[in-house]
Formats: structure tokens, sequence, C-alpha cells
């Protein structure tokens, strides 16, 4: 990790739960997981782990399966085939043990959008069984944190794309889960929420907590991360710690290199005037 993903000084104590000694699982361990939509394997026996600690990025190409590989992770959609242990409880033979150590930052947001900022992360942590008093707590931090203080009465739906990443972001956190799993958590989001974003995930996993992030961006992910899985066309290409991955390459070019798919020639000529 860089020093521009150091953990801030001036964080708000966003820490795992259940954090101490570290667990003898993994964070997350799959094994064999498939998922096929009527003809299209999108995800085709894909299995590894993730290191309990570990700040992790899941790379691939458009249509790689990343998206659906995480939802099955996270106990959003029933695999085809194969398991997800979350710190060793089985997604979906103990969700709630499971779901109780997992928050999760999904790709196409489903939220109650006709509530406010404040109002959905009471009702979240509400659902996540915390009390009032710590709800209120841990809803102000949160909304300080990812700058979403200015209009406390406007609703989530009338949000812009970037203040829905961050609401839901803060959602996924207000129970102190032990591991963090975010689809594309920068897309839309500015700058210098980006950056807010990227130390408090520093601050998780320095915590004790895990992160998996799915990202297209390959120089973030091998600033941030310390291990890296890629995917394409469903299946595991590589995984393991960033440097193993890269192979003295930088994770772009390695990435290109794994993943293929790079047009050579002079472009369209029907675009040249
Ligand atoms: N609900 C669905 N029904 C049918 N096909 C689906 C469904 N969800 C995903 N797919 C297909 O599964 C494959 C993997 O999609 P997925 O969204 O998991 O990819 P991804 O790696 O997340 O892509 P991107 O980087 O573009 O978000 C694609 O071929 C996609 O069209």
């Amino acid at each position: 990790m860089t020093d521009d993903t150091a953990p801030s000084a001036s964080l708000p104590p966003v820490v795992p739960h259940g954090s101490g000694p570290v667990s003898a699982h993994p964070a997350l361990s799959v094994e064999g997981l498939s998922k096929a939509f009527g003809q299209v394997l999108a995800v085709d026996s894909v299995s590894f782990e993730v290191p309990s600690g570990s700040f992790f990025g899941l790379v691939g190409p458009n249509g790689a399966g990343k998206t659906t590989l995480l939802s099955m992770a996270t106990g959003l959609l029933r695999p085809s085939a194969g398991t997800a242990l979350v710190y060793g409880k089985d997604i979906l033979r103990e969700p709630d043990a499971a779901k109780q150590l997992l928050g999760v930052m999904p790709d196409g947001l489903r939220l109650f959008d006709r509530l406010t900022g404040p109002e959905l992360l009471e009702f979240t942590g509400r659902l996540r069984g915390l009390d009032q008093g710590t709800v209120k707590e841990r809803a102000a931090d949160l909304l300080e944190l990812m700058d979403l203080t200015a209009e406390p009465r406007k609703l989530v739906t009338d949000y812009s794309a970037g203040m829905k990443k961050k609401i839901t972001l803060a959602a996924a956190l207000i129970h102190a889960p032990r591991l963090l799993v975010l689809d594309e958590p920068f897309e839309a989001v500015d700058p210098v929420s980006a950056a807010n974003i990227r130390d408090v995930l520093a601050h998780f996993v320095a915590g004790g907590g895990t992160v998996i992030v799915s990202s297209h961006v390959m120089d973030l992910v091998q600033r941030m991360c310390d291990h890296v899985a890629i995917v394409a066309g469903g299946r595991l290409v590589a995984s393991g710690t960033v440097d193993e991955v890269r192979a003295g390459q930088d994770l772009e070019s390695r990435f290109i290199e794994l993943v293929g798919g790079r047009r050579s020639g002079e472009g369209l000529a029907w675009l040249e005037h």
C-alpha cells in the first residue's frame, strides 16, 4: 500500500465488527462457483480465497462475470454450482451468520430511495439491529465522511449517481462489518470523495477488516490492493498477491497480456475527416 492510501488521522472510528485475533478462516473462500443464464455460462467453476485482512481487487473485462461472481459470493444470487464461505460461514446455509460479517455495495443500486440520506442510514442501521444512539452517531460520522451533510432533507432518489454510490457505501459500513464487498466503488465519484473513500477503506483494513473491490482502473488496484484476481470469460485467469500476478510488469500491461482483446490497426476510416 502506498502513502496516498494511508489512513488519515481524522477518520471516524469505522472499525470492523469482531476485529481482534485474526480469524483462522479466509475472509472469503469460493469453491467451484458457477452460474449459467440460459446458454450463457457467466461464471465457470471459479475457486479462490481472499485472505483475512487483505485488500483484494477483482478485475476483468466488461462482461467477464465479476458482478455475477460477487453477487453469488454475497448471497444476492443463487449459484448454479459451488459454494461461498464468509469467514467459514456458508452464505446459503448460514446466511444470518455470514451476512452479519458482511457489508455489500452491489452494482445496480437497489435502494429505499424515497428516504433521505440520514433516514436511509438510520433504517439500515436499525435493520442491522443497532440501537438508536449508535445508529445516529455512526450515521452522522458517515454522512460527514462522505460529504453528504449539505442537503439532509433531499431524497436519495434525487441524489446524483456519485452521491448514491456514497450513501450505499455508508449503508454498507454502518454495522461495522468484517468483510466489505464493493462493486465498482469509485465509478461516478468525484476525486475528493474518492480519496476520502480510499482513506476509509485503508483505515478499515488497518483495523482488521477485509475489503474486496471490483474495478476497471488497474492503476488504482495496483496502488490500493495487496491481492488481486483476474477473471475473463467467466473463468479465473490469475490470482495472488499483486506482485505475483503482475510478474514484474505494471498491472495494466499484465492484464492486457493475460486477457487479450487489444485491437491493432489505425481506427475507423469513416471517422477520419
Ligand atoms: N441476469 C442476467 N441474465 C442473463 N445474462 C446475464 C445476467 N447477468 C449477467 N449476465 C451475463 O453474464 C455475463 C457476465 O456479466 P457480469 O455483469 O457478471 O460481468 P461484469 O464482469 O460485471 O461486467 P462489467 O465489467 O461490464 O460490469 C455477461 O455475458 C452478461 O451478459
